[in-house]
């Protein structure tokens, strides 16, 4: 049973990006902007690809999670939504 799925984990950082709470993570995040959330995403990457080869399955679900989590504070800063990806799926 998961704890958070993609879309609920999506609908909670939207809401961050709009109340902007005190100590966020996604909100200093955003405001850094993409360059510096590109940067993550391809550090992030290259974690799940670490794990992949040496780590072992569970530490390779947990990357795989700050990849997506990485990924979807993109999509907010770029205005992209879920149903725009999945579109293409
Ligand atoms: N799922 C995540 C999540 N996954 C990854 N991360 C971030 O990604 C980092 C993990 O990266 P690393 O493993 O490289 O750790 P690190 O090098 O110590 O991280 P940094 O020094 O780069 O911050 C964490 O420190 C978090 O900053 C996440 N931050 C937040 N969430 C969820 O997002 C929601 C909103 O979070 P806030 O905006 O912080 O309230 C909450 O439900 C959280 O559970």
């Amino acid at each position: 049973m998961p704890v958070k799925t993609f879309d609920q984990l999506y609908a909670e950082l939207a809401a961050k990006a709009v109340e902007r709470p005190e100590g966020s993570g996604t909100v200093a995040a955003l405001d850094a902007g993409v360059h510096a959330i590109g940067k993550k995403i391809v550090e992030e990457a290259a974690e799940v690809w670490m794990a992949a080869e040496y780590e072992g399955r569970d530490k390779t679900a947990e990357e795989i999670s700050q990849l997506l989590y990485h990924l979807q504070v993109l999509m907010l800063a770029t205005g992209v939504t879920p149903d725009d990806v999945y579109t293409y799926l």
